[in-house]
Formats: C-alpha cells, sequence, structure tokens
C-alpha cells in the first residue's frame, strides 16, 4: 500500500464512509463506487455507540448505521462481497477498540483482527489507540497481515510524533487541527510549519491529512506537503442527503453523489 501511495505522484483522496449508513447493501455500492472514482484508499468506519472524536455528522451517520442493525461480521460480509466482485482498492476499518474487543474473551481482539483480514481489509485505524499500546495492537495486526495506521494532531510533542511515525503502517494519519471531525469547522489551510514539522520525523512514510476538508483547494493546499487528503463528514453529508427521502431509487441518488462529490474534490 506505501508503495503504491508514494509512486502515484499526485496528491490522492481517502474517503472515510461509515459503514451500514443507509444499510450494508449501500455501502458494497458505495465501495464501488468510491473505487471507481479513483479513491486511494478508503476508511470504512464502524459505527459505535460513543464516537468521542467524532463531530455531529459522523455521530448522527453513526447512529443511523447503528439504527438500521449494522454490525460488524455484517461489514465484514460487505468488504468480502467487495473483493468477491472484484474490488481491489485498500480498506482500512476505521473503528474504536470497544467494538473491536467486543468479543469479550481474551483473544477477542486477535480474532478480530484475524477475521478482518479474511474479509479483505488491508488495516485499522483507531483513534482511541493509546500510542503507549500501540507497539503491542500493530505486531498483533500485523501477525494477521493488517497494517495498523496511527495518528498524530497539531499538539502531539516532537518526542511522541518521532514514535508515531516510526510505528505506522501505510501513512500516518496527519489530524490538521485540534477538535472533533467535521466539515462545517473546516481551516482554510493546515499550517504548512505544523506539516514541515511532521515530515521531519516521517521521512519516506506517506502523510495522509483529515479534518475538515471538503473542497479540491483544499485537497490542492494538503497536497503540498501530503500523499493523501482524507475526507469524511462532507461527503458522509452529501451522500445522507442525496440518499434521504422517499421516491425513486434512494441508493442509486446516494451512489450517484458519491461520484460527482468525489470529482468535485479533484480542481
Ligand atoms: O470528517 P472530516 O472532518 O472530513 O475528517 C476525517 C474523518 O472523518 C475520518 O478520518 C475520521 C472519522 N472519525 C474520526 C475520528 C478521529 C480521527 C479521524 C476520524
Amino acid at each position: 500500500m506505501t508503495a503504491g501511495l508514494r509512486a502515484s505522484g499526485a496528491t490522492r483522496i481517502a474517503p472515510y464512509l461509515t459503514a451500514g449508513d443507509g444499510g450494508l447493501d449501500r455501502t458494497l455500492e458505495l465501495l464501488r463506487a468510491v473505487e471507481e472514482s479513483g479513491a486511494a484508499c478508503v476508511e470504512l468506519g464502524v459505527p459505535f455507540s460513543d464516537p468521542i472524536a467524532d463531530g455531529p455528522t459522523l455521530q448522527e451517520a453513526a447512529a443511523r448505521a447503528l439504527a438500521a442493525g449494522t454490525t460488524l461480521d455484517g461489514i465484514e460480509r460487505t468488504v468480502r462481497a467487495f473483493r468477491d466482485g472484484g474490488g481491489t482498492v485498500p480498506i482500512l476499518a476505521f473503528s474504536y477498540l470497544n467494538p473491536l474487543m467486543s468479543g469479550g474473551s481474551a483473544g477477542a481482539l486477535g480474532r478480530r483482527l484475524a477475521s478482518l483480514r479474511q474479509a479483505g481489509f488491508d488495516g485499522v485505524l483507531i483513534p482511541d489507540l493509546p500510542l503507549e499500546e500501540a507497539p503491542v495492537l500493530s505486531a498483533l495486526a500485523e501477525n494477521h497481515g493488517l497494517c495498523a495506521t496511527l495518528f498524530c494532531a497539531p499538539t502531539t510533542t516532537d518526542e511522541r510524533l518521532a514514535r508515531a511515525a516510526e510505528a505506522t503502517r501505510g501513512f500516518l494519519y496527519v489530524v490538521g487541527r485540534t477538535g472533533v471531525t467535521g466539515a462545517n469547522t473546516a481551516v482554510s489551510h493546515t499550517s504548512s510549519a505544523y506539516l514541515e514539522r511532521v515530515r521531519k520525523f516521517s521521512g519516506d512514510t506517506p502523510l495522509g491529512v483529515g479534518f475538515g476538508i471538503r473542497t479540491a483547494e483544499q485537497v490542492a493546499a494538503v497536497g503540498e506537503h501530503a500523499e493523501l487528503a482524507i475526507v469524511g463528514s462532507a461527503l458522509v453529508a452529501a451522500i445522507h442527503e442525496a440518499g434521504s427521502g422517499g421516491g425513486g431509487d434512494a441508493t442509486a441518488r446516494a451512489v450517484e453523489r458519491a461520484r460527482t462529490f468525489m470529482a468535485s474534490l479533484v480542481l
């Protein structure tokens, strides 16, 4: 995955989708649509009742997905169906720790990582994983053939940035600003000083910048320093808006909106 990102040259888009928002059948079609739209990789969000780092848009999307009965097993079946249908875009399970550990008994996390891999996931992104626990989790993920992608934020000290950059796999997720996710609190730019500081520690590791990105201009600005622009809330909101309400084929409208939104991110 890393080699592909570095080699491609241009900034690429990593869309975030909340799995099960609108139902898992819709998620399957959205995966196909974003792959066809040129996504570099997909963050597939596992809905959770207490998503502490998420703003209102993604909280609501998670609540809708849970209300629709979405489970991690169901999400795995969806990714399996996507792979069986020939889908190749890398998919990262974006999940808080709790759903991954909910098997209860010792070894539940390892079993879950194994089944994610079997389903066709390539990696995991766990926003509430403490850096102190990352080496253990990363080793476990690696044993199961998954990469564990770690985060840094503007408040991360140099010392912790060095550790995160060293331990991350795939890319380093650079949280663009403090606060929670959400396109409505977009910053017009993430300071170059911050991204240059991150780059000092990350070397050749690709950087993925996320939080508040919703326009092609922002994607281009991010592209001066990073390989990936991660787009969550704005895309999830656009899809939901197009796909809710009755009449006609709501999923077809949602999927079409995902395509036009992805296209709108390219200058
Ligand atoms: O929604 P935004 O502002 O576009 O930000 C990306 C984001 O959605 C995704 O990467 C994400 C969803 N939940 C998170 C929790 C923490 C960090 C990142 C995330």
